[in-house]
């Protein structure tokens, strides 16, 4: 499934992230405490990652002085988040000069649910085809809503609010859709979050998770030009370390978005290397440390096990580290994402979710479901395969394109 490493990279370079909705916290106080922290790491839970023959672990990239160590000095220096992100203290405002949604990721979005949006728009068109709006009627909307992956709650919702403005009257497909749209936004509005970093952690660290092939790599890759490119100071740390060129996919990026990185030999240990990666990243003074994982299929008992393992021992160096763990779920996956959800919020506590491959042959609806089961926050999406491809998530936007709504 998953391509070659310089595949995947593409040949754009990483640019800057222009868009300012959130300045950052003062960052000067948490340091002292990791530091008091990390001396409670027990023996046992640190296994060795140095390795004989070969240096275990390797830290490359950017070794230029970022704007980052500004930040530890001085709060007026403090880095601009990215569009997409918001400080632990400050909720990202409406800025009315940040440039507006570049129109080429809403249309692959729309071209990505559009298997979705026309199979249900012309089966909706057609029920609704001369009949007034009755039980029946109502109850085979619900069947294709539910078919849609859209959940039994909102397909509820969607045909109780149909049903109280038209019983026994005419409908068209227009006024489905426009409920539709409008009912899977109150279901999406609240999830749609910024992901907020909480920069007095010295580093903030995210950890990601989620099935083999879901694009955790990838995402990493586009989370850390985002940062990096908004002044952050990054690392970047190949915990999958099962496959070559998974750590090798990871350096890539790294050099890209002139991040640092953190990997291991093959086959070692990945709690070790978490462990090791953040007292590297504390002491290069990283804003965001982002941890890779082997991609895991949720009922893998003994990886899901190495995953909370991961979790214990950054909760030793720092007790509220991880501080963002995030899943990603590939939007073509149907029904079973609901339960990778559940296994994995369980195992490693994720605390909130990327959609990728939006742009491919998506079936969006399933987010629709994980958001009234789980209200986790939604944050991005993934729209492609370039560096620049992750999309803060918009309920409206992704309501009206799986409603077949709106125009690109
Ligand atoms: N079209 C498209 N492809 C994507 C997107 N995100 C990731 N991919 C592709 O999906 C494939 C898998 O992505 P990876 O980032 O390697 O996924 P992973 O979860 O790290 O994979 P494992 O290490 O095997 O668990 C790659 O070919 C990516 O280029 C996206 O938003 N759109």
């Amino acid at each position: 499934m998953a391509s070659t490493a310089d595949d995947r990279t593409g040949t754009k370079e990483a640019e800057a992230v222009p868009d300012v909705l959130a300045t950052s916290p003062d960052t000067t106080e948490g340091a002292g405490r990791n530091g008091e922290a990390s001396e409670n790491i027990g023996a046992d839970e640190i296994p060795g990652v140095e390795q004989e023959g070969a240096p275990a672990l390797s830290t490359l990239g950017a070794e230029m002085p970022g704007p980052a160590e500004a930040v530890g000095a001085s709060a007026e220096l403090a880095p601009i988040l990215p569009k997409g992100f918001a400080s632990a203290d400050e909720r990202p405002r409406e800025d009315a000069a940040a440039p507006q949604p570049q129109l080429s990721w809403y249309q692959r979005l729309r071209r990505g649910l559009a298997r979705t949006s026309s199979q249900l728009t012309g089966q909706i068109a057609s029920l609704f085809t001369k009949r007034k709006l009755d039980e029946a009627t109502l109850q085979d909307l619900e069947d294709l809503l539910i078919q849609a992956d859209l959940g039994v709650e909102t397909a509820m919702r969607i045909t109780d609010t149909l049903s109280s403005e038209r019983y026994g009257k005419d409908v068209t497909g227009e006024d489905v859709s426009r409920i539709m749209a409008g009912e899977i936004t109150k279901v999406l509005g609240p999830v749609a979050k910024p992901l907020e970093l909480d920069l007095s952690h010295k580093p903030h660290v995210i950890l990601v998770v989620g099935v083999n092939g879901t694009g955790k790599t990838t995402t990493i890759g586009k989370l850390a030009a985002k940062l990096s490119g908004a002044g952050l100071k990054v690392m970047l740390a190949a915990g999958d370390t099962f496959r070559a060129a998974a750590i090798e996919q990871l350096k890539i990026w790294a050099e890209r978005t002139k991040s640092d990185i953190v990997s291991s030999k093959l086959g070692a240990d990945a709690a070790g290397l978490a462990y090791e990666a953040y007292e590297r990243a504390r002491e290069k003074k990283s804003d965001v440390l982002i941890i890779d994982t082997a991609g895991r299929l949720q009922n893998k008992a003994e990886l899901m096990a190495e995953l909370e393992k991961i979790v214990r021992v950054l909760g030793k160096l720092d007790p509220d580290a991880p501080h963002t763990v995030l899943q990603t779920l590939d939007a073509t996956t149907g029904q079973n994402a609901l339960q990778q959800v559940e296994i994995f919020r369980n195992v490693a506590g994720v605390s909130g979710l990327i959609m990728t491959k939006l742009d491919g042959t998506a079936r969006g609806g399933i987010l629709v479901a994980i958001s009234a089961k789980h209200k986790l926050p939604v944050y991005f999406i993934g729209v492609g395969e370039g560096i620049d491809d992750l999309e803060p998530f918009e309920a409206k936007d992704f309501a009206e394109a799986i409603a077949g709504l709106g125009g690109a």
